[in-house]
């Protein structure tokens, strides 16, 4: 479970986040969407400790991500905006890297590496260089390495941006294996249609606040519209940035 309580961020004159609070469940994808520059990046930022709040608390599983930061990471599978790849490994040389630094080895590690190799369809490139890969392809890998330690809690800042339909659905199916295993999964996206399709619960953020919070149905029924379109645009006020 991760938990984002009353969270501040500043960047000099820029205020990211001014107020994000949301509870996300285990067994539940949770979808954070906005426009653009709305804190979505920031507000996944400061929940797997890469930028600490200035103000409010992030908990993964109970543990305060500012004073026991090594303890959050172990819980946490992350696919960062800023993918980072190494050039000069492969896409296997990634997954099993991220897995000795969370302590596997071993044919335990061989058998995760080539679990997720499957699952994400990645054999004909998983030992070829990442260097040149297509974003597709390099989503794939970064993929691979946030779950190898098989992470309670998972969170992936716009997974599906610049994929195409079938690795798009292919993500989608994976997120849905982690919600089936029980896992808390949040994704950010400024794609309405991707959190529709994925979502049982959403947090809208606008101008750094959550302005919405709850089920789909709940925002159609709170916003007294009838499409999930209409409802995001009564709720954030304008359309901009929302569509594809
Ligand atoms: N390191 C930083 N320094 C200065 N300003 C920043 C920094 N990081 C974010 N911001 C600003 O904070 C605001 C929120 O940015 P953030 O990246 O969190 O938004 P977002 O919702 O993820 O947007 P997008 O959908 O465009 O990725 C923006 O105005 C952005 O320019």
């Amino acid at each position: 479970m991760i938990e984002a309580r009353n969270l501040h961020k500043r960047f000099g004159r820029v205020t990211a986040v001014e107020d994000v609070s949301f509870t996300a469940e285990d067994g539940v994808i949770t979808g954070l969407l906005g426009p653009n520059g709305a804190g979505k990046t920031t507000t996944m930022r400061m929940l797997y400790t890469l930028v600490r709040p200035d103000r409010g608390t992030a908990l993964v599983d109970g543990v305060d991500v500012v004073r026991r930061p090594e303890e959050a990471r172990r819980g946490l599978g992350v696919l960062p905006d800023a993918r980072g790849l190494y050039p000069r490994l492969t896409a296997r040389e990634h997954a099993r890297y991220f897995g000795e630094l969370h302590g596997l080895s071993g044919a335990a590690l061989d058998k995760r590496v080539d679990e997720l190799i499957d699952l994400l369809d990645m054999k004909d490139i998983a030992d070829r260089r990442t260097e040149g890969f297509s974003q597709g392809e390099r989503v794939k890998v970064a993929l691979a390495r946030a779950l190898v330690h098989g992470p309670r809690n998972v969170l992936l800042d716009e997974p599906t941006n610049g994929l195409d339909v079938m690795s798009t659905r292919a993500v989608r199916t994976l997120l849905r294996r982690l919600k089936a295993e029980g896992r808390c999964v949040v994704f950010s996206s400024h794609v309405m249609q991707e959190v529709a399709a994925l979502c049982d619960r959403i947090v809208v953020v606008a101008h750094g606040k959550v302005v919405a919070d709850g089920t789909p149905d709940a925002l159609r029924a709170s916003t007294g519209k009838d499409s999930l379109e209409e409802a995001f645009v009564a709720t954030i006020g304008s359309d901009q940035g929302l569509m594809q």
